[in-house]
């Protein structure tokens, strides 16, 4: 029997950073994970394979050039299945031997198997070989992340018929596609698949779709997706997935019928607990396979943590990375800083993209929060037009008297990286006076920032001109 101070069950982020955390403080740490799963989802399955898939198709369908050299611009003509995955195999295995040599270095064991409780402190681990092993420790990570969610109503085969895992793998690139589920993974699908010219379906059973994000962006979104021929079918329930000789059938409660070559099953992701025999650990799930935490990742055992996609919302990689160090310092009684708030920001790679912190339109409305919006179009920055990105923008949510930022939101080319600096000026209390005073370098997506600040800026004076509040500040001649 082994005993450790900390064994984190899977390698996905959130446990990775568990384990490292546990070694830096001083700990001897043990994760344990499946021999072709080190990196977890995120690394083999999920946002790694998916994002090296999507700079494949923006660089081969050549789509980002199109409004600089015409509609008609393509790098590649025919784009097959291996151009698009030619560089994913090499950025996983990258990815892997990164996180293999970090542990390594940071002395954690990898232990290679299957885990599972035998009691509160101990995990038996099941090689590939059958071999069993069991260990101890004083604490416990749970870290096993989800996968996809697999209905029996849907005929899944891997190739014509897919859940999220196994699209990666398809032959070719389909002439037409079902996406059942606007959810980040279903949309991101969507649209890289719509980019390299396939006509694609989407189904959703509610109204809308990515409804935590700014609802002007999302209506941005659909119009740019529509305009690539996806068609969105909203309201509307997926009963059966159909495979026949000549195709799919995708039949909705009711009663359409879509035929499509391929059917991309994407409506969500359930906990991997049902092979972990939580129970053993005094330990229960819910029917979605998620474990309860506290503010500080404990679960109802004091000494057994869950973090990371096994918790549920957000579920992101960044948060469960940090998620993983948090539970840790708490169990070793490191202090951790302020809570993990509100600052998390959102990523969503669709083709274009966005990208979000803090508070949406609609959430200050309901909390009768008095703000103001300011609007940077990237067509009018000269960065915009040199990259040819007519339809970008960035958004801040300014509190309209204390001039608080309390969102940003972006929507376009390198949404992504540019909503840190709002994140970062909103994490030290900065106001909107501080980017309207900032010089940004001349020409960038960042300038982006100070316009909209301005236009932000410009709506506040002007409603304290009429009111003859002290904020009035008169523009300069
Ligand atoms: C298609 C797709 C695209 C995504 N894109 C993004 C993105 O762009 N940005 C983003 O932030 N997030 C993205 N995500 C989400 C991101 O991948 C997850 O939030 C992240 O991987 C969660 O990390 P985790 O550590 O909780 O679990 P995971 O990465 O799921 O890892 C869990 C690990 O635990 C192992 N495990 C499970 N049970 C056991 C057991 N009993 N014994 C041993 N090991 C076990 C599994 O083998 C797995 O390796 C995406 C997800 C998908 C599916
Ligand atoms: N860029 C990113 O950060 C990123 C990318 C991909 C995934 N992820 C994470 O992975 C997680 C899982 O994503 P997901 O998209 O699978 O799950 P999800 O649960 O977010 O979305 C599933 C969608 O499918 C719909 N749906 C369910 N059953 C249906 C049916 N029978 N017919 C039609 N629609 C149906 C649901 O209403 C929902 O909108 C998310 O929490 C997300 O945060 C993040």
């Amino acid at each position: 029997m082994e005993h450790y101070d900390m064994i984190v069950i899977g390698s996905g982020p959130a446990g990775q950073k568990a384990a490292i955390a546990a070694a830096k403080l001083g700990h001897r740490a043990a994760v344990i994970e499946r021999r072709d799963m080190v990196g977890g989802v995120c690394i083999n399955t999920g946002t790694v394979p998916s994002k090296t898939l999507r700079e494949a198709v923006i660089y081969l369908s050549g789509m980002n050039q199109r409004e600089l050299y015409g509609q008609s611009y393509r790098v590649k003509e025919d784009i097959t299945v291996a151009d698009l995955s030619a560089r994913t195999q090499h950025v996983i295995g990258r990815e892997i031997d990164v996180i293999r040599n970090q542990l390594a270095r940071n002395h954690v064991h990898l232990v290679v198997g299957t885990g599972r409780f035998v009691d509160p402190h101990t995990v038996e681990v099941v090689g590939e070989d059958g071999v069993h092993r069991e260990l101890t420790a004083d604490k416990i990570v749970i870290a096993v992340g989800t996968r996809p969610a697999r209905p029996a109503s849907v005929e899944f085969d891997g190739s014509t018929i897919v859940d999220s895992d196994q699209i990666l793998g398809i032959e070719q690139v389909p002439g037409s596609m079902v996406v059942v589920g606007a959810g980040v993974i279903g949309i991101e699908y969507a649209s890289m698949f719509a980019a390299l010219g396939t006509r694609v379906t989407v189904v959703e059973k509610r109204p809308t779709m990515l409804d935590f994000c700014d609802k002007e962006v999302i209506e941005a979104l659909q119009y740019q997706l529509r305009d690539r021929a996806v068609t969105f079918r909203f309201s509307e329930s997926v009963k059966e997935v159909q495979r026949h000789p000549a195709g799919t059938l995708t039949v909705l409660e009711s009663g359409k019928r879509i035929p499509a070559d391929t059917v991309l099953y994407s409506a969500g992701r359930q906990g991997v607990t049902d092979r972990l025999n939580i129970g053993a650990a005094g330990l229960t799930s819910s029917d979605r396979g998620r474990v309860e935490v506290n503010e500080h990742f404990q679960t109802e055992v004091d000494h057994i943590y869950a973090v990371g996609d096994v918790i549920g919302f957000p579920a992101l990689a960044a948060t469960a990375m940090e998620q993983g160090r948090r539970a840790t310092y708490h169990a070793f009684g490191e202090p951790v800083g302020s809570k993990l708030g509100d600052l998390q920001p959102i990523g969503i790679y669709t083709i274009p993209e966005i990208s979000y912190v803090g508070r949406t339109e609609d959430q200050l409305t309901a909390e009768n929060v008095p703000f103001e919006v300011g609007v940077a179009r990237y067509r009018e920055l000269a960065r915009g037009a040199i990259i040819g990105d007519s339809y970008g923008m960035l958004k801040l949510l300014v509190h309209g008297e204390s001039r608080e930022l309390l969102g940003v939101h972006v929507f376009g080319t390198n949404a992504t990286e540019l909503v840190h600096i709002g994140q970062t000026v909103m994490g030290c209390g900065g106001t909107v006076d501080y980017l309207v005073d900032a010089v940004f370098n001349y020409p960038t997506l960042a300038e982006s920032y100070k316009v909209a600040a301005l236009d932000a800026v410009n709506k506040i004076r002007a409603v304290a001109k009429v009111t003859g509040s002290g904020e009035f500040r008169p523009l300069p001649e």
